[in-house]
């Protein structure tokens, strides 16, 4: 077993001559390399925004676009995971509101602070939902961002508009910068962002600022909030441990950093080492602390969360009590509910909240239908086969466990028909894009056959051996296995932050794929249950003249073959890698492709902004 070379063409008579880049795939008989050269042009012509790098040069950029260009000069350039060296970062926050006059401004806003592990930007999101349902102009400062910065900062549930961002961005920038001395010099980029919300919450008059936690919490940027009105932990887990700690406890104790004097606070079950160091800092501090038990699904009114998996039931009863909390303690519980509500019972406005709250990657499904499909019909059957990704960022050992739930249970539902069994399409269509759907609902049964897709990347500071073996073994537990893996690099660079608009980069000289094969051998491996051989990119060599894999790498059957096919692929080019799926299911109308996207926010960030495309 080892490196495939496989060719392709002898295999394949029937594979479209149009030229494309680097392919390379494991096989487990044959030692052969494929090779189909492919003009690039070809696809950056369909690819709308995708464009080659000397495109780019003399590319005039909007004043957003130049505030994105400010940002990502901010980023510093440790390498991400490793401890940074700032031992007076919060001193330096503080400096840095007095520049902007914010203090008293964050002092006098209603704040619900939220860390965690897992769950804290959808815990938020409830917040918000529930606030807004209640009747309060709300304002969320959540990370990552997927797509375009401004999603981090949302007012009414929305992201900020560009204007806004631009009016607020550079009256920070030029403030901080005038300001700026060798001891007091621009704050990384994270430290800037939360300045940023700072600035625009108090600018316009949010009556509650939602705050999530960038990393840990003691030490955290957002923990400059002195009083907030209450504060939330969310499901702690093994992440970011050469930050933290590498227990529970020593992130249990970072996470509960951000509790204050008497300020109430809540959680949701914990492990006991973890629980024990939260209940001594809420101790210490006189918090009054409440552990909140899942939704239970019969306090929904026949309603179901938007957001679905089972760790969402936690996040949404953390997002209960943290609004029931604010409400309580801001006054307007009372005036609002007039007290009639036992703890078990949600008011219709929580239960609405709660049912309608989105936020994209998190456990999201997009049903796909190229754009240059011609079928009105989504899901017709004479549109060709059907493209379903499901995405969800996880990237933690309990956040992938939680996703290969999710994904085991949505791709099952998925294959029960439904009562009439050409259900109705009941998917609800994005108003800004015509081809992304969400939720999965009783769509046409067609006689289908399946197949199950992992499309995965993750940072270099994750655990791969950890994190793919979960995978597999959470959806294999549930009867669900994938017949092909795809290990892609994300568009999205550390050293960069884009907008919605930025454009597509497609360069692919001096693209270093060892993480990607990396992942591969690991996966190789936790199929097989043991080691390749063979070194998978010795013979790997990136020029234009390389190629993709043809269509039939995702339709033969392995089980015809015995082996002999290959089961995963590394591809260099995510905007490639999308547009080959498109193009199989075009082919290939009677099967439909489920592809799970996990592994890095980032990987879901960018295949969102190609499917929007
Ligand atoms: N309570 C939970 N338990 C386990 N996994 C969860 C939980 N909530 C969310 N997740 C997983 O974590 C992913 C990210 O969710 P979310 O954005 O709400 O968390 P976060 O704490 O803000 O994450 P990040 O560390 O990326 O900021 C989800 O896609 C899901 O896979
Ligand atoms: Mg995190
Ligand atoms: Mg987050």
């Amino acid at each position: 077993m080892g490196v495939s070379r496989f060719p392709w063409h002898h295999m394949i008579s029937h594979v479209k001559t149009t030229r494309l880049p680097v392919f390379i795939t494991i096989h487990n008989l044959t030692r052969q390399r494929f090779v189909h050269k492919a003009s690039f042009q070809v696809l950056l012509a369909r690819g709308s925004n995708v464009v080659a790098n000397e495109q780019l040069q003399n590319f005039p950029l909007s004043l957003y676009e130049t505030a994105m260009e400010k940002l990502s000069s901010l980023i510093t350039r440790q390498r991400r995971g490793e401890k940074p060296p700032v031992a007076n970062k919060l001193e330096k926050m503080v400096m840095y509101l007095k520049i902007l006059g914010l203090e008293e401004g964050i002092n006098k806003l209603n704040i619900i602070h939220v860390a965690g592990t897992k769950g804290k930007g959808s815990t938020c999101i409830f917040c918000e939902a529930i606030l807004r349902e209640c009747g309060f102009r709300t304002g969320v400062f959540t990370s990552p961002h997927l797509i375009d910065v401004r999603e981090r900062f949302r007012i009414e549930g929305i992201d900020i508009t560009q204007d806004k961002f631009i009016q607020y961005f550079w009256d920070c920038w030029n403030q901080l910068e005038e300001n700026a001395t060798e001891l007091l010099p621009m704050p990384p980029l994270f430290q800037f962002l939360t300045i940023l919300a700072f600035k625009i919450f108090v600018s316009e008059q949010v009556d509650v600022a939602i705050i999530e936690v960038g990393l840990g919490g003691k030490e955290d940027s957002t923990n400059v909030i002195k009083e907030p009105t209450v504060c939330g932990i969310t499901s702690l887990g093994m992440d970011h441990t050469e930050i933290l700690g590498d227990t529970l406890g020593q992130i249990a104790s970072h996470k509960a950093g951000i509790f204050k004097p008497r300020v109430p606070a809540f959680t949701v079950p914990q492990p006991p080492e973890a629980m024990d160091v939260i209940l001594e800092k809420a101790k210490e501090l006189m918090v009054p602390l409440e552990v909140t038990e899942p939704i239970d699904c019969k306090q929904m009114k026949g309603l179901k969360l938007r957001l679905s998996g089972d760790h969402q039931l936690y996040n949404a009863a953390l997002a209960v009590s943290l609004s029931r909390c604010w409400l309580q303690r801001t006054g307007n519980w009372e005036r609002i509910f007039q007290n009639n509500f036992q703890d078990s019972n949600l008011p219709d406005e929580f239960i609405r909240g709660l049912s309608t709250a989105h936020f994209s990657g998190r456990a999201q499904i997009v049903y796909d239908s190229s754009p240059n499909s011609n079928c009105s019909e989504i899901m017709s059957k004479n549109c060709g086969g059907e493209l379903i990704f499901y995405l969800d960022g996880a990237h933690s050992p309990e956040s992938m466990e939680a996703c290969a739930q999710w994904f085991s249970n949505a791709v099952k539902g998925y294959d029960v028909p439904s009562h009439s069994s050409f259900g109705v399409q009941t998917a609800q269509k994005s108003s800004e894009n015509g081809h992304i759907l969400h939720e999965s609902k009783a769509l046409g049964q067609f006689e289908k056959s399946f197949r199950r897709i992992l499309l995965f990347n993750c940072l270099d500071v994750r655990n791969p051996h950890i994190l793919l073996p979960r995978l597999v073994n959470t959806c294999a537990s549930s009867g669900i296995h994938f017949s092909r893996a795809l290990f892609v690099p994300s568009m999205s660079k550390y050293n960069k932050v884009t907008s919605g608009a930025s454009i597509i980069s497609s360069d692919l000289h001096g693209i270093d794929l060892s993480w990607q094969f990396n992942l591969q051998r690991i996966w190789e491996k936790t199929i097989l249950g043991r080691e390749m051989t063979t070194s998978l990119e010795k013979d790997f060599r990136i020029d234009s003249k390389e190629i993709l894999p043809p269509h039939e790498f995702l339709y033969d059957n392995a089980s015809n073959g015995l082996h002999s096919i290959a089961r995963s692929a590394v591809i260099p080019s995510l905007p490639l890698t999308i547009k080959w799926l498109r193009d199989c299911v075009k082919e290939h109308p009677s099967t439909r492709l489920q592809v799970l996207v996990t592994g890095s926010l980032h990987l879901v960030g960018d295949v969102l902004k190609l499917l929007k495309r």
